[in-house]
């Protein structure tokens, strides 16, 4: 049994249509989904801002690798291309896998570059702390620490004023 955290964003083309595509996309396994933030660009300014989200999802077969090979195939879904250019640049949807836990409910700590867990950038970004946070107040980044925690880090500030719910936007009834 393995579960994981996977951040969702998208800045481009029917930005809506691209995190449901992900939600469809995961199937089964997906378990809670949160709402939707208006999100200020992260590491790259000059591009257009993000819908984001955070979906919580358990499979009992899935290893940490199946969970990359499942957001690639997201990706690959809603039509990614990648940009050699520009590294944290726009985006149709970008999927990451953030946590991932093992049967026993361990954290899953690797550095191997295709797919370093947590996340190397999660705790850098309101986009994915914000979301997840709302599903579980009490959640910990493995190696950093309680999510509100983060969040009140005052590099994190301006990220987490400019960023805004969209309830208008909904992915729950996908779940
Ligand atoms: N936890 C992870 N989740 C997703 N990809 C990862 C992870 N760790 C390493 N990678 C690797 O990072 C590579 C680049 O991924 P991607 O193009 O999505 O990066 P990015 O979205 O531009 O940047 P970021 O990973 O900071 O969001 C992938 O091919 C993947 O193998
Ligand atoms: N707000 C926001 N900014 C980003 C995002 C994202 O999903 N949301 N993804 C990126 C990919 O590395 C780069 N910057």
């Amino acid at each position: 049994m393995s579960r994981a955290v996977l951040s969702i964003g998208s800045n481009l083309g029917d930005r809506l249509a691209h995190l449901r595509g992900a939600v469809t996309v995961l199937g089964r396994s997906v378990r809670e989904v949160s709402g939707v933030y208006e999100t200020p660009p992260w590491g790259d300014a000059d591009q257009p801002s993000y819908l984001n989200a955070v979906i919580l999802a358990e499979d009992v077969a899935a290893t940490p690798h199946d969970w990359l090979e499942r957001a690639r195939a997201c990706e690959a879904a809603e039509g990614r291309e990648r940009d050699p250019e520009r590294r944290f640049g726009p985006r149709t949807l970008d999927v990451d896998v953030i946590t991932v836990w093992d049967a026993d409910g361990r954290p899953v700590i690797a550095d191997d570059p295709e797919l370093t867990l947590p996340h190397p950038r999660a705790q850098l970004r309101a986009f994915v702390l914000r979301p997840w946070l709302d599903l579980r107040p009490d959640a910990v980044l493995p190696g950093h620490g309680p999510l509100a925690v983060l969040l009140s880090a005052p590099e994190l500030a301006a990220d987490v004023a400019a960023m805004t719910p969209r309830p208008d936007l909904s992915l729950e009834s996908l779940a």
